[in-house]
This record gives structure tokens, C-alpha cells and sequence, in this order.
């Protein structure tokens, strides 16, 4: 059961549904008894930091900043129509998929002398049916367009073939040995609909171990969100953050090539902390981190986001904490957290699970961890830890 809209809604398996949009087709989800990952013991070999990643980063860079491009042009056209009133499906967008087509490409193409492993959120099972020919199609002019926009791809055409190979090179493993880029091609896609925050979100594991991360945020503002709740001030909109192992976060314009170093906030005193949470309650229990917030002494009401576009945030000091705490159940996939864990934790910040273990994202395409996510930095984090674990247990003793 998913929730859109205040809506309901069930979905059983997935099919192609023909909507007012043309750039709509059903969201396909994801079973977690079904989807494989492979679970290791093996303990991770520490990369070094003086490993250098540039040429990597440089390709992701690249990679996310021309998905957001794709990504900005699909979000203009669905809020021109009414797609957000529909109530008989829960949609995924042609943007989704081309994101995806366009990273696998990039990064190919970029890289071409490095194996390649992509561990993705869709594959193009459904798009292969024939109704989805038009949508294909549609997708693959959407990639093309964007590909011919940059003068480095201006002569490069994809085929509709070509694109179902470029999503489906999505569908690896992980896990705890070699190198694997992990793509999440649209991070909040209720967010997107909306019209408001999303993100692309595309990191490399190496050896188990995320050593870079890109995460672009088409409609993150440039100045600061803290205290403010999706729809910020006028201003520059759009930013690439983006981090490289040991050698910190920067961010820039996602139309520009001119970074800045970030930092999380020096904040050691909670009271005077904001934290960040989902915008959807379905995603993210907002009571438990209203009690959180209360034993540490947070005195501002939480700001409520869409997306990894909260770890970007929290990277530049606009707020001081991010609690995720998912509804029983939920099993987090790591494409919603690597891009993100490495922006923050570059920029000075700590990403534990709820009991203070650092993530681990070598178990596969799951995160294997303890009850929620929780974001700060060092200082804050032994306060904010007793304050997770006084509620978590006041919350089990109550039920
Ligand atoms: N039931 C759920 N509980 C928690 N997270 C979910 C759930 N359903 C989807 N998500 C994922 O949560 C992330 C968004 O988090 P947030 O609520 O912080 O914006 C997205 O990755 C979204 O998937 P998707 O990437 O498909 O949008
Ligand atoms: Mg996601």
C-alpha cells in the first residue's frame, strides 16, 4: 500500500498504464523478497585515501549534472499537466529511466578502459512489453536530446536497444569486492511530482566502501534551506555537490564550474540545531523524531524534504541533524544513501544507523542495519545518540 496525493493506493503487479502525460508510465516497485543481494562476510579491505578517484569523479560529475539536465526538462512539462490529480495509478516518469540510460552511458563512455558494474533502482523489464514501444521511444529522444546538448556527445545516437542495455547494465550486485557504481536516477520521485526537491544521486564503492560521491539537486536553492520547508526564497536554484575520498565535499551551480568547499555546521549546543526529515510521513516515522528532537532540546520545527537533497543540505550547514526513521518493514536500498553518506561524512559530518553503527554498503543492493539513519556531526552525535535511544525505548515500552 503507497500513499499519493492523501491517496491510497494498492499496487499489485505492474503494468503499463496509458495517462494524460506523455511523460508518465507506472511506477514499478521494488519486492525485497524477490530482488537479490549478496550478503558477505568478508570484512572490507580499507581503501586508501590517497587512492585518486579524479578521473572517476570527473565522469560522475559529468554523468549527474547531464541527468539533472533531462531530469529538469521532464519536471516542466509534468507540472504543466494534471498528472498530480490522477488517482488510479502511482506513477514513475520517462525521466527515471532516461536518468538511468543517460548515467550507464556517461559513465561507459567516460571510463572506457575500466570494467563496469552499475547497481541501479529500474530495469527495463516493462519498457520491453510491447505497449511501451511509444514510451521507449519517448525516452529515447528524451536521452538523445540531452546527449546532443553536450558538445562532447553532439554525434552520439542511441537506439531504443541501446537504452534498454544502458538501464538493464543497472542490475549488478554490489558487494564487497571490486568497484560498483551505485545510481539512484531519480531520489525522491513523490518530491519530483511535486514539483519540488529530488535528486540525482550516483557514488563509486570500492572494495565496500563508497570513495566518491556526486549528488545533484536540480532544485535545491543556493542559499541556505535551514528553517525552510521545500519552497525556499528566490535566488539561483540547482546544486552538484559532490565528494571525493579524503579530500573533502565541494559544491557548485549545476550550471556553472566553479566550486566551493563545504562544511557541516559547528553546532554543538542542540538548542540551537534545526533537523531535517521526509516530507512523507510514509517514509520516515515524524513522531519519533519530534520526541528525539525534544529530549536533545531542538527548539526549530523540523524541515521537511524530499530526497538525498537533505544530505546535501546538511553538508553546507544549513541545518544540524537528519533523522530516518522508516516504517517497520522498510528495507533501505543503498542507492538512497551512498551518494549522500559520502557528501556529508567528506564535509565533516558522521552517518550512523540508529545504534551507531557506521553504514555498511558492501552487503549488496540492501543496507543491512539497526532500526533508522541518523546524520550530524561529531559533536552532536554522542548527545543525539542517547537521545534515539531513550525514545526507541520509550517507543517499545509503550506498545
Ligand atoms: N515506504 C517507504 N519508506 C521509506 N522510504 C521510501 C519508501 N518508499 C520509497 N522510499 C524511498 O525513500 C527515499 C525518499 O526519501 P525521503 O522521504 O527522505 O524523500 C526515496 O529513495 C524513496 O524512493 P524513490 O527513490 O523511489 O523516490
Ligand atoms: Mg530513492
Amino acid at each position: 500500500m503507497i500513499s499519493i496525493n492523501g491517496l491510497s493506493l494498492s499496487v499489485v503487479k505492474p503494468k503499463i498504464a496509458f495517462t494524460k502525460s506523455p511523460y508518465l508510465v507506472p511506477l514499478f516497485f521494488h519486492n525485497p523478497k524477490t530482488s537479490s543481494s549478496s550478503p558477505s562476510q568478508v570484512a572490507l579491505r580499507p581503501v586508501s585515501s590517497s587512492m585518486s578517484y579524479d578521473k572517476e569523479l570527473a565522469a560522475a560529475k559529468k554523468a549527474a549534472s547531464l541527468s539533472a539536465r533531462l531530469c529538469q526538462k521532464v519536471q516542466k512539462v509534468l507540472l504543466q499537466s494534471d498528472v498530480q490529480s490522477k488517482s488510479d495509478k502511482s506513477p514513475v516518469t520517462v525521466a527515471d529511466y532516461g536518468s538511468q540510460a543517460l548515467v550507464s552511458f556517461v559513465l561507459q563512455r567516460e571510463l572506457p578502459s575500466e570494467p563496469f558494474s552499475l547497481v541501479a533502482e529500474e530495469d527495463s523489464g516493462d519498457l520491453r512489453k510491447d505497449e511501451a514501444q511509444e514510451t521507449l521511444e519517448r525516452i529515447t529522444k528524451l536521452v538523445n536530446d540531452t546527449l546532443a546538448s553536450d558538445e562532447s556527445y553532439a554525434t552520439s545516437t542511441l537506439s531504443t536497444e541501446d537504452v534498454l542495455r544502458a538501464i538493464d547494465s543497472g542490475k549488478s550486485d554490489g558487494g564487497s569486492h571490486g568497484r560498483h557504481w551505485v545510481l539512484d536516477p531519480i531520489d525522491g520521485t513523490k518530491g519530483f511530482l511535486r514539483g519540488d526537491q529530488y535528486a540525482i544521486a550516483l557514488a563509486l564503492l570500492d572494495e565496500g566502501q563508497v570513495v566518491l560521491g556526486a549528488l545533484a539537486c536540480p532544485n535545491l536553492p543556493l542559499a541556505s534551506i535551514g528553517g525552510v520547508n521545500q519552497h525556499p526564497s528566490q535566488g539561483e536554484v540547482g546544486c552538484l555537490f559532490f565528494a571525493n575520498i579524503g579530500t573533502g565535499t565541494y559544491m557548485q551551480l549545476l550550471n556553472s564550474s566553479s566550486a566551493t568547499k563545504v562544511q557541516v555546521t559547528a553546532i554543538e549546543n542542540p538548542e540551537e540545531a534545526s533537523f531535517f526529515e521526509s516530507y512523507e510521513a510514509a517514509h520516515s516515522i515524524h513522531d519519533l523524531s519530534s520526541s528525539i528532537a525534544k529530549k536533545l532540546g531542538v527548539k526549530a520545527p523540523p524541515v521537511r524534504i524530499d530526497s538525498q537533497a537533505k544530505y546535501g543540505a546538511l553538508s553546507r550547514g544549513d541545518g544540524a541533524i537528519y533523522l530516518r526513521f522508516p516504517h517497520k518493514g522498510y528495507r533501505e536500498k543503498i542507492w538512497d544513501h551512498a551518494a549522500g553518506c559520502i557528501v556529508v561524512t567528506e564535509a565533516g559530518g558522521v552517518v550512523t544507523d540508529a545504534a551507531g553503527n557506521p553504514l555498511d554498503f558492501s552487503k549488496g543492493r540492501y543496507l543491512d542495519l539497526d532500526t533508522g539513519i541518523i546524520v550530524t556531526n561529531q559533536k552532536l552525535m554522542p548527545s543525539l545518540l542517547k537521545a534515539v535511544r531513550d525514545s526507541l525505548e520509550e517507543k517499545a515500552s509503550s506498545l
